[in-house]
């Protein structure tokens, strides 16, 4: 059945009289996964707080069906004092969990996103992949009937990206409509219905099989400082991410030898090197 859970209808947004967003539409329905790209500044988060009920629309409106339990995971998540286990806890004990159904979860995730031995650890001590599985952890503890994720990849590494993937199509199983932004091409096929690309202001639908065609290695570089990579690196790479001193690549892999020809030319150190295993 194709549940329409909210229902976007022309909605605008303005920050002061800037333009971010123009008469969008879109429907969100039970079980559905959908994608959103497009370029750093083109409005994905602000469209993910809006959907949230976060951020203030400046026109149209916006119908939820009744009782809707929204679940967004920012971009950046607070770095807080507390450990990851005492976060959980105290958030599933505030939405009115029992300790037990907490604890056993919680420890069942931990393991699952190999994080174990993490969880006394302040949480403003963590990376930025680790801190995404916290709060992922934490949405999924009381099953949300909306999932909206902002980058949720970004931060981890393959392995969690792969169990992170399996979650999001468990929960769709379970009838769980999950929205996310998302720079990485070659999973969108993997993880959603539907993809849109946020594009001078507006939503335009996606043919997303080309991306299963292209094959992408992953380069980790490290470096002793957060150099720049040069603009020619730029344009051949899908996607780039910083974690303390790593540095890490997409590229497509037609591209593979020049990027790591470039890199080694500007003193960054090649730590690991291996294909997206699609
Ligand atoms: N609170 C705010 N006040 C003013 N401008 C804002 C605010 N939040 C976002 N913007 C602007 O709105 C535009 C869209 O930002 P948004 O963060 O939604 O983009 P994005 O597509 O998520 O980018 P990225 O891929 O870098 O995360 C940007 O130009 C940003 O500077």
């Amino acid at each position: 059945m194709n549940t329409t859970l909210i229902s976007l209808n022309m909605i605008s947004k303005y920050f002061g009289k800037k333009l971010v967003l123009k008469d969008l539409n879109l429907n969100i329905s039970k079980n559905s996964t959908i994608a959103l790209l497009g370029h750093n500044g083109s409005g994905k988060s602000t469209l993910l707080k809006i959907i949230a009920g976060l951020s203030k629309i400046s026109a149209g409106n916006i119908d939820y069906a009744p009782q809707l339990k929204i679940a967004y995971i920012p971009e950046n998540f607070p770095k807080i004092d507390l450990s990851p286990e005492a976060f959980i806890q105290s958030m599933g004990l505030i939405e009115g969990l029992s300790l037990e159904h907490i604890t056993t979860q919680s420890h069942h995730l931990f393991d699952a996103f190999q994080m174990t031995d993490m969880v006394d650890v302040p949480i403003k001590f963590l990376s930025k992949g680790t801190i995404q599985k916290v709060a992922v952890i934490q949405a999924l503890l009381n099953r949300p009937d909306i999932l909206l994720l902002d980058e949720p990849l970004s931060g981890q590494d393959l392995h969690s990206q792969k169990l992170f993937i399996q979650m999001v199509q468990d929960l769709q199983q379970q009838g769980v409509a999950t929205i996310m932004s998302c720079h990485e091409r070659f999973l969108v096929n993997q993880l959603a219905h539907t993809a849109f690309e946020l594009s001078d202001h507006h939503l335009v639908p996606l043919d997303f099989s080309a991306f299963c065609e292209i094959e992408y290695d992953v380069m980790i570089f490290e470096s002793l400082s957060e150099q720049k990579i040069t603009s020619v690196i730029q344009t051949l790479i899908e996607h780039a991410e910083w974690d303390h001193n790593r540095l890490k690549l997409i590229v497509p892999r037609n591209h593979s030898d020049l990027v790591l020809k470039e890199m080694l030319n500007h003193d960054f150190k090649l730590r690991v090197m291996k294909g997206i295993d699609q």
